[in-house]
């Protein structure tokens, strides 16, 4: 047989296939999500998610600087409040002695070239668990970006070097920018959590942090996961905002939203690969079913084969110690 091409040649060895290679996975793409809890010396692992820990803030600091040995550059900062903080208004966010703000600054002081992006959005800290302030059933648009406008300012008083808003208000991200650029926090990035799908791959994070919305759904805010079009819209708004960096949330089943985006936009975009896609994984491996090493690293291949300059995710860790290997 006289082949003009044979595609297999290029494959052939791993030389080759190395030379060939497209995308190269580093530690330079993660940030790890952290989960951070009152109080001292407290470690308590997160039933549905295996290996990933509720840690307080002493502990943390340790781990942010076993993080940076590994080659880990970016923390996603969450909290969770005891229920006594919690109401309608989250007034606890902007608390400038909060568990959050005084996490930033710590961080910082620990690890200072560690990029420290806290979560803005007011569910663990809603009676309700919603992400924003609800009146008669409903989460009201634009009292929730006055609120998380405070929240903002308070993380970048605390140190913060972005700031993530993850609750899908209208507005919100030239709301914020606005009060950075006036209160003269210039360098201050905005990641928005742009394309954030209404999505049940969320579970074990609501375990994470306790804060599963008390009624409803958050489909009123979050997007409906049989559109992409409305992922453009929001995309070319947040851009025009102000955001630094956009998100695509979840990953793997989504990964056609990342590619699409990739091709129309210009500014890095972000993928979470969240809570569910994690345990999926993790219990497929802790059933024997799949190659933990292997699946972690293919899986985060994808992410950023479709698009992703930042991959949010929880095997940041365990993935940092397999390339290093
Ligand atoms: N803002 C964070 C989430 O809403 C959930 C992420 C996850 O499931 O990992
Ligand atoms: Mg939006």
């Amino acid at each position: 047989m006289i082949l003009h091409s044979r595609n297999r040649r290029l494959r052939s060895s791993q030389s080759i296939r190395d030379l060939m290679r497209e995308t190269t996975l580093t530690t330079d793409d993660f940030m790890l999500p952290l989960f951070i809890t009152e109080g001292n010396n407290i470690k308590e692992e997160i039933s549905s998610m295996p290996g990933i820990y509720r840690q307080s803030l002493d502990l943390t600091l340790k781990e942010i600087k076993e993080l940076w040995s590994l080659g880990i550059k970016a923390v996603n900062l969450y909290v969770k409040v005891s229920d006594n903080l919690k109401d309608n208004t989250g007034k606890e966010a902007w608390n400038k002695e909060g568990l959050m703000q005084q996490a930033i600054k710590a961080i910082k002081d620990t690890v200072p070239e560690m990029i420290v992006m806290p979560d803005v959005a007011l569910d663990p800290y809603s009676i309700y668990g919603h992400d924003g302030i609800v009146k008669e059933g409903k989460i009201i648009n634009d009292e929730t970006v006055d609120a998380l406008v405070k929240m903002s300012l308070s993380h970048a008083e605390a140190g913060a070097d972005f700031v993530a808003p993850s609750d899908m208000m209208d507005g919100r991200v030239s709301a914020i920018r606005k009060a950075l650029e006036e209160n003269h926090f210039h360098d201050v990035g905005i990641m928005s959590y742009t394309a954030k799908y209404a999505s049940s791959y969320y579970g074990p994070f609501r375990d994470a942090l306790d804060s599963a919305p008390g009624f409803g759904d958050k489909k009123t805010y979050q997007m409906d996961y049989c559109n992409s079009k409305e992922a453009i819209n929001e995309a070319l708004k947040d851009i025009n905002e102000g955001a630094d960096i956009i998100m695509v949330k979840p990953g793997l089943p989504y990964l056609d939203i990342v590619s699409k985006l990739n091709e129309l936009v210009d500014v890095p975009i972000s993928v979470y690969q969240v809570s569910g896609e994690y345990s999926m994984i993790k219990a497929a491996v802790n059933q024997g079913w799949l190659d933990n090493n292997k699946v972690i690293i293919e899986s985060l291949s994808c992410i950023k084969r479709a698009g992703a300059s930042l991959i949010t995710t929880y095997f940041a860790k365990e993935a940092a110690r397999i390339l290093n290997s």
